[in-house]
């Protein structure tokens, strides 16, 4: 449903992105996550037509953003980061203003504002003016705007920045719903919401994509470490966790408080692992203090990755 391949994107002397590929197939909703300044919203902008690339092919529901953008754009709704709402005009006025600008017909636009009105709960807003609402609602409208042509895909740059709790428990439910019909590109700092609604993610940073992973993948790598903490000389421990079954690799020795020592080993994802560790040291007659599996978070795979790109600059 996107397809976007080789992306660049200079301003100026600035590279901002530095060739970008991925894609994302039809109902996916994916997190787009990366540190400040990563090139999200550049990228994003570009998928929506907002913005050309230097270089690169950016293809949307079958349609060429750069040769058809008429198109691709019926395709495409498109929340930015910081919604341009004409804040002087009536809800109502605006969404019909939105739908004919889409080239919607009276009656289509009639139906579509009703769609979207019940979509994000707009009651009681049509007729009040933009400015006068509150973020909460600035960004319903916001969402209802991208939401009118019943486009194919949603591109959602940091959608619930800035507004309080209810409401954003209220617009993820609405992203997790619409995620059910549509293909969700969704831009956040917030990872329990990538958690909450995507399936998969995908890490920019310094303008190049660092990492693309399902959420099920990360939840299933969370077996791969043990931390160990027992009390036992540092070599002979190392020696003897090295000989396990199942044990992959043994980290360097961290001295603890109380004559204690650690470890991390990493393993091969057998369940039974950690029982042969502790069975280990039982036979030693060493007293085992710790024994924990380390969990990969999506935190840990976004420090992982964009730390790794911030030493190479
Ligand atoms: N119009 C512009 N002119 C000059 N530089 C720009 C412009 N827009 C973005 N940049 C720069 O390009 C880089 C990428 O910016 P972009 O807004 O795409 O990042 P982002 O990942 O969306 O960041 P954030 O999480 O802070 O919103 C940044 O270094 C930014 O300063």
């Amino acid at each position: 449903m996107i397809r976007v391949s080789g992306l660049t994107k200079s301003y100026g002397a600035h590279r901002a992105l530095a060739g970008v590929d991925f894609e994302i197939e039809a109902g996916e909703v994916v997190g787009f996550l990366g540190p400040n300044g990563a090139g999200k919203s550049t990228t994003m902008r570009i998928l929506t037509g907002v913005l050309r690339p230097d270089e690169g092919q950016v293809n949307v529901a079958g349609r060429d953003v750069l040769r058809e953008p008429l198109q691709a754009r019926r395709q495409v709704g498109y929340l930015p980061e910081h919604t341009p709402l004409y804040r002087r005009m009536r809800v109502g006025d605006y969404l019909e203003f939105v739908g004919q600008v889409h080239g919607l017909a009276r009656r289509e636009r009639r139906a579509a504002i009703a769609r979207v009105h019940g979509q994000c709960s707009l009651e009681g807003t049509l007729r009040r003016r933009i400015d006068e609402l509150s973020k909460g609602y600035r960004q319903r409208v916001g969402l209802a705007q991208a939401l009118l042509s019943d486009p194919a895909v949603l591109v959602l740059d940091e959608p619930t920045s800035g507004l309080d709790p209810n409401e954003v428990a209220r617009l993820r439910a609405l992203i997790a719903e619409l995620g059910q019909t549509k293909t969700v590109l969704l831009s956040t700092h917030v990872l329990p919401e990538v958690e909450e609604v995507c399936s998969r993610v995908l890490i920019l940073a310094g303008g190049r994509l660092v990492a693309d992973d399902s959420l099920e993948a990360i939840g299933a790598s969370q077996s791969q470490s043990l931390q160990v903490v027992l009390r036992a000389p540092a070599g002979a421990a190392h020696e003897l966790l090295a000989g396990v079954v199942g044990v992959a690799r043994v980290g360097v020795p961290r001295d603890v408080v109380d004559a204690c020592v650690a470890f991390e080993l990493a393993i091969d994802g057998d369940s039974r692992t950690s029982e042969r560790v502790s069975a280990a040291i039982a036979s030693k007659g060493w007293a085992l203090v710790e024994l924990t599996r380390r969990t990969e978070t999506l935190a840990s795979v976004f420090q992982r990755s964009t730390a790794r790109v911030v030493d190479q600059r």
